[in-house]
């Protein structure tokens, strides 16, 4: 049976998602990028932060079934399908990076091929409800996707995927390439979504900004969890500091922090 809810933005209650990964590897044919990763989507926002290459968008990819994975993935306790079908049908959605909306098609239409699963009257109950959750693309219905700004197209992906009603919504750079007011916008989207009780999964490489509104946090680099923890937290670690933020102390040897930017510093070096 397909599982829908009711209220896009409106969830909230007692069946929202928990994802739970363990034991990850995934890659390209015979080249793994991801070996044996465990990371959690608790209700709430989650961000995998990470340089560029990392695996940020292959861990998306290896959840939503875009390419093949061993290892666990657990949705509220249960295994999560392969195919990336059933993973919609189980509510997960993806809004990949680059958007991959279809551009000679208007708003209205592209928010109809996202709920093509649905039947037409909850479809078209939906499409109101983007349209309230999104006034901009309401005021856009007509126009081609095309043609609109990079933030608004953003926003449309968003609200296309939003289509399936997801219960865990997966966002890979929903910020990349955008002016910093519309950065703001469209992170300020992702906290609401989670607030209404859709988990948020996001990769972003905007560090300070995605900490500022995520609950939890991963550093991905080489494929690998060099450093996690409550965003607030994560947002003071010297890893987070030194690394993308531009602080250039050294941590007190011995402490976690300290083994992590040591062993990021070897890792960068070996590929030196
Ligand atoms: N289709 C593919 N075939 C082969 N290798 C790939 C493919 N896609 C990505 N890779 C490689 O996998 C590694 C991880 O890439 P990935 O796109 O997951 O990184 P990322 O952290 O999302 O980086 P970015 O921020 O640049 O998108 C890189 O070395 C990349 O070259």
């Amino acid at each position: 049976m397909m599982w829908y809810r009711q209220d896009p933005f409106r969830l909230g209650g007692a069946n929202q998602a928990h994802l739970k990964i363990d034991n990850l590897s995934a890659g390209y044919g015979a080249f793994l990028v991801l070996r044996n990763l465990t990371l959690e989507a608790r209700p709430g926002l989650t961000v995998v932060l990470g340089p560029n290459g990392a695996g940020k968008t292959t861990l998306l990819k290896a959840i939503n079934g875009l390419i093949p994975r061993q290892g666990t993935v657990l949705l509220n306790g249960e295994e999560l399908a392969e195919k990336t079908h059933e993973i919609v049908q189980a509510g997960v959605a993806l809004v990949p990076e680059g958007r991959q909306l279809f551009p000679q098609m208007s708003v209205t239409e592209n928010l109809e091929l996202g709920g093509w699963l649905v039947p037409k009257a909850e479809r078209a109950r939906r499409i109101e409800q983007a349209f309230n959750d999104f006034p901009k693309l309401r005021e856009r219905a007509n126009q081609l996707a095309g043609t609109m700004s990079g933030g608004e197209q953003q926003m449309v992906a968003v609200a296309r995927a939003m289509m399936c009603a997801p219960r865990l919504l997966m966002l890979d750079e929903p910020s990349l390439g955008l002016a910093p007011k519309m950065v703001d916008e469209l992170l300020g989207i992702a906290r609401r979504i989670a607030d209404a009780g859709t988990t948020v999964l996001m990769v972003e490489q905007n560090v300070k900004k995605a900490l500022a509104v995520a609950d939890r946090g991963y550093v991905l680099e080489r494929g690998a969890i060099v450093a996690s923890g409550p965003a607030k937290l994560l947002a003071r670690s010297t890893v987070i500091r030194e690394a993308y933020l531009g602080a250039d102390k050294d941590p007190a040897p011995g402490t976690p922090t300290a083994a992590a930017a040591v062993a990021r510093r070897k890792a960068v070096a070996t590929t030196a």
